[in-house]
């Protein structure tokens, strides 16, 4: 690709001036909204995630896999292989499905659709189809072959709740909480660390007054084209390092 063309498909993804293109879909927002819900999990071995959203595009339960209230995830416990049930996770542990199903906070999930990290169990599926969530997506199926899973699908098969395995576009959505202070009016990004051939874009598709503020006393002329701008910024971040 020759500078022009880079400068003009840089420009466009920069033009402050135009909607974003590259925001989160529905589907995506969702099923991400349920993998950060998934971060709160104290479970070792897996965390799951499950965000229920209504027929208007609306968050109306989220949850994770957690112990019940009262019952302190210090003490009870986490293990998935003693030889007594009573000293594994499972006999306690709440699912992400059930905690968001919990969680809801309108009067009922009828014609709502679910999204979760792992496919539901059987009990959990008794939980989604009985709250009248008519729509499941899911990440992995990865215990497929688990009795729990095939009884799952039987019942969501009988009772009309659909089920369908999403891939999203972006495998991964990083939220960097310095990014809020970005400032693209007149002021770089101070996160992340934009390499000198986006920085040079970024100015030059932002302001016309040339000059790249490097911090709140220094700025660099870039000149008028795009050698000049680029060998201008590299020679300041030079300078600085
Ligand atoms: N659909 C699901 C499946 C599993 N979970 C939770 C329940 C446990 O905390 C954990 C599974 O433990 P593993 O056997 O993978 O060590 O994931 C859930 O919330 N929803």
């Amino acid at each position: 690709m020759n500078a022009s063309t880079i400068f003009f498909t840089i420009l466009h993804k920069f033009d402050v001036n135009k909607k974003r293109e590259d925001y989160l879909e529905w589907d995506e927002y969702f099923m991400a909204m349920a993998f950060l819900a998934a971060k709160r999990s104290k479970d070792p071995c897996t965390q799951v995630g499950a965000c229920i959203v209504n027929s208007n595009n609306v968050i109306v339960g989220i949850g994770y896999n957690g112990m019940p209230k009262g019952c302190n995830d210090d003490q009870f416990p986490w293990s998935k292989q003693s030889q007594s049930q009573l000293e594994n996770k499972y006999l306690y542990v709440c699912h992400a499905e059930l905690n968001a199903v919990l969680n809801k906070n309108q009067g009922n999930l009828s014609d709502c659709t679910l999204y979760v990290g792992l496919f539901p169990c059987n009990e959990c599926a008794k939980v989604i189809i009985q709250s009248g969530i008519k729509k499941v997506m899911y990440m992995s199926d990865k215990h497929a072959h688990k009795i729990s899973t095939i009884a799952s699908k039987k019942m969501f098969d009988a009772s009309g709740v659909k089920y369908i395995q999403f891939t999203p576009k972006k495998r991964k959505i990083i939220i960097d909480f310095d990014e809020i202070n970005w400032n693209d009016q007149s002021q770089l990004p101070t996160s992340p660390p934009l390499d000198n051939m986006s920085r040079v874009m970024r100015t030059l598709s932002l302001n016309n007054n040339r000059s790249v503020q490097f911090n709140d006393k220094e700025s660099v002329n870039i000149g008028s084209n795009f050698t000049d701008a680029n060998d201008a910024i590299a020679k300041k971040s030079q300078e600085q390092l």
